[in-house]
């Protein structure tokens, strides 16, 4: 039997339309604009592709883009006025800085210098204390959108064996996190975890989240599991070309899973679909009104 395959693209392109409807209400309703400003420091070629999809996408919804690009040699010290002036800018309601940031700049510091209620990545430490303590958080939009998809395809998860391949503060811990608030038993692996095949067969839900290709072979996993393939790999293909992959053997587990996202079209287009979400809900906040519904955890 082979698996549901779980259309993040088309889930996205809802949401986003369910995000430009209640923009063109806020206008309307209270002359306001939700407005996203991203900061992207250096050339990096995968970078600069998902900094002109959100931009063209925030237009799209009827948002304001305002897009900053700085050269890699910029001070940290540079950095830090510039989102200094976007704390400060009412007309900017959610700030995301494109990671990584060059090797001579502690990102700790200047994600921590983002304004918590403009932190639509949601990766301020008050906002990670939020998620982890089960408060209302900004929830940072990969995981968010993953969890999503999770609900719709499951419905209820509470019980269930879920496992999370990777513990970056940006993907795997943050899931971990949703997940327990779904009742789920959750582990989490990472490069030192022994026999990780035999950890994920045990699991109902899989979310893989490692940035090694096709690493997941399709006979780790446990017949009719839901699989989240988070990887985004570029690896050489035929004629010279590169395409995408992710961290799931694909075409293997889709013979044994229940559910399963494709790379592309899977959690990338919906992290873009959430980064939109958590700014119309950062404007919504900011201007005292009612968050929007079925936006947010
Ligand atoms: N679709 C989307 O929207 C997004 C996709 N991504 C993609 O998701 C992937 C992960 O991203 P990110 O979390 O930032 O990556 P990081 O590199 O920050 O983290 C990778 C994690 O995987 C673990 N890991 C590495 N090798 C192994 C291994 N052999 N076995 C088990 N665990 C391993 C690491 O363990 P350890 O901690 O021990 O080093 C680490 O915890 C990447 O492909 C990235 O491009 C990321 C963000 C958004
Ligand atoms: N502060 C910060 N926040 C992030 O959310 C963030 C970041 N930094 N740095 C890089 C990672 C990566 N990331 C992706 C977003 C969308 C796609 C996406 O839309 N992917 C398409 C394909 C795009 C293509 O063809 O290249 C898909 O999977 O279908 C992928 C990856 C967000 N990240
Ligand atoms: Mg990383």
């Amino acid at each position: 039997m082979s698996a549901t395959i779980i259309d993040g693209k088309a889930f996205a392109a809802d949401i986003r339309s369910r995000v430009a409807e209640q923009v063109a209400a806020l206008k309307t309703d209270h002359g306001i604009t939700p407005g996203l400003a991203v900061v992207l420091v250096g050339s990096d070629a995968a970078s600069e592709v998902y900094v002109r999809s959100k931009g063209r996408m925030t237009v799209e919804v009827g948002m304001e883009s305002f897009e900053h690009r700085l050269p890699e040699e910029t001070s940290e010290a540079d950095l830090l006025a510039l989102i200094a002036q976007l704390n400060a800018d009412p007309a900017v309601h959610g700030i995301l800085v494109q990671l990584p940031l060059p090797g001579h700049m502690n990102s700790d510091a200047v994600i921590n210098a983002i304004d918590p209620t403009k932190d639509v990545d949601g990766f301020h430490i008050s906002n990670v204390g939020l998620l982890g303590t089960g408060q209302k958080a900004m929830v940072p939009c990969t995981p968010l959108g993953c969890l999503m998809m999770l609900r719709e395809h499951l419905g209820d998860m509470s019980g269930k064996e879920a496992i999370v391949i990777g513990r970056s503060n940006i993907v795997g811990k943050p899931m971990a996190h949703l997940l327990l608030g779904e009742s789920c038993t959750v582990s989490i692996a990472h490069s030192r975890t022994k026999d990780i095949a035999d950890v994920v067969r045990r699991a109902d839900i899989v979310v893989a989240a490692v940035g090694r290709p096709k690493m997941i072979k399709g006979d780790w996993i446990k017949p009719g599991a839901t699989v989240i393939d988070v990887g985004i790999n570029r690896v050489e293909a035929e004629g010279g070309k590169t395409r995408l992959v992710g961290d799931v053997d694909f075409d293997a587990a889709r013979e044994v899973a229940g559910a399963i996202t494709p790379v592309p079209g899977g959690v990338g287009p919906m992290t873009i679909a959430c980064l939109l979400a958590n700014t119309l809900t950062a404007a919504c906040r900011a201007n005292g009104l009612p968050e929007p519904e079925g936006l947010t955890v």
